[in-house]
């Protein structure tokens, strides 16, 4: 790989404007058989999304994937959004009882919308082995697997019969892969994406990384479908995390989902916690995303998503906050 880059290296270049409104411009994004807001969705941690944020987002036609942390609940958490008529999302991983968890669903005639496999190491044959379970016994669903970093992935879980993929080991913002095993994405993230995108023939997430509302353009403009997003949608009102008070100031905690807070033990710890400042409410941070985005495609000459995806760039190596 050549010519590595990450988002803050590059800027996109204006084109001329064909609106007379921002508001003329579409976010909106088909991925599987629904139409989204925005190519926006929050990651699947426990700090970021509950049942609550999931129905909330369902509701107001953004997409989402719930959690895989309490496998308990996840028959019921369909049950509920298919009883509200909202789509279905739900993680899972890839050990013994996850598979007699699909055969449960499909014996029981409970099919997600989306299925994401949300493990660190997405290109292996534990993955592969599920996406096959996946469609053996749930055709319908729209399988995610994840995460990976190299086009090489992304071909052989296609071939699996993955529907999208999911791109970023280690750039994410409680990431700490890259220190701990040496491997990832870290740092070279949106060309990752680029070098990822080139070989894909069906729609990627970019995953990780994501510092502004700027990344999500130039995430779209380098190959995504979709972008997942933890730390930006952490430090909400609505935020699972637990809230602390430092100095008068309202914070709340993120952690990994490879951290020993979410592991309850210190095995395999490729995660740590932090505390965000708080927010506000989940809302208004959607909402400035989407006006965001709306100024990114008509800088872009646009009226769609599509204004962005050839848009030119230039790489301006100023790197001040590399891969965290
Ligand atoms: N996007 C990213 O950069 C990363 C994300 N994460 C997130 O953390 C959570 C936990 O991930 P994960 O540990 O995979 O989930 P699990 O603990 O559920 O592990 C899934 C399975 O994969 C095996 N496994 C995990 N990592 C490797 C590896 N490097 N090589 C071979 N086998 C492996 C595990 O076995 P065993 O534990 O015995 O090895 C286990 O059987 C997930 O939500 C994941 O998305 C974690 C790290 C990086
Ligand atoms: N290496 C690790 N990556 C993790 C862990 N928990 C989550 N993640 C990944 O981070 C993104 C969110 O990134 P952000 O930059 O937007 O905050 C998330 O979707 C996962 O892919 C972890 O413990 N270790």
């Amino acid at each position: 790989m050549e010519n590595v880059f990450d988002y803050e290296d590059i800027q996109l270049i204006p084109a001329k404007c064909i609106v007379n409104s921002r508001n003329e411009c579409d976010t909106s994004i088909q991925f599987g058989k629904h139409t989204f807001r925005i190519p926006v969705v929050p990651a699947n941690m426990q700090t970021i999304i509950d049942e609550k944020i999931a129905t909330f987002l369902a509701e107001r036609h953004y997409f989402y994937v719930m959690h895989r942390f309490e496998p308990e609940t996840r028959k019921d958490f369909i049950i509920s959004m298919k009883e509200k008529k909202l789509i279905a999302s739900i993680s899972v991983g890839v050990k013994d009882e996850e598979y007699s968890f699909i055969e449960e669903l499909a014996n029981q005639a409970l099919v997600p919308d989306y299925i994401t496999i949300d493990i660190a190491h997405g290109h292996s044959n534990a993955v592969i082995e599920m996406i096959e379970h996946i469609k053996k016994h749930l055709p319908d669903s729209f399988v995610i697997a994840g995460n990976v970093g190299t086009p090489e992935a992304v071909r052989e879980l296609e071939n699996a019969g993955a529907d999208a993929t999911k791109v970023g080991i280690g750039p994410g913002k409680v990431c700490i892969t890259k220190v701990k095993t040496g491997f990832g994405t870290g740092g070279w993230q949106l060309a990752a994406l680029r070098w990822c995108a080139k070989a894909a023939t069906k729609p990627i997430i970019a995953d990780g990384g994501i510092r502004t509302h700027g990344d999500i353009a130039k995430s779209i403009r380098f190959g995504a479908s979709m972008v997942m997003i933890g730390s930006l949608f952490a430090g909400h009102e609505e935020s699972p995390g637990t809230t602390v008070e430092e100095d008068g100031k309202l914070y709340k905690e993120y952690f990994g989902s490879a951290s020993e807070y979410q592991k309850g033990e210190k095995k395999n710890v490729e995660g740590k916690k932090m505390y965000v400042e708080y927010k506000g409410e989940l809302q208004d941070t959607l909402t400035e995303m989407e006006q965001d985005l709306q100024s990114s495609i008509s800088y872009a000459g646009g009226k769609t998503l599509n204004g962005i995806r050839t848009v030119d760039y230039v790489v301006v190596k100023n790197s001040i906050f590399n891969g965290d």
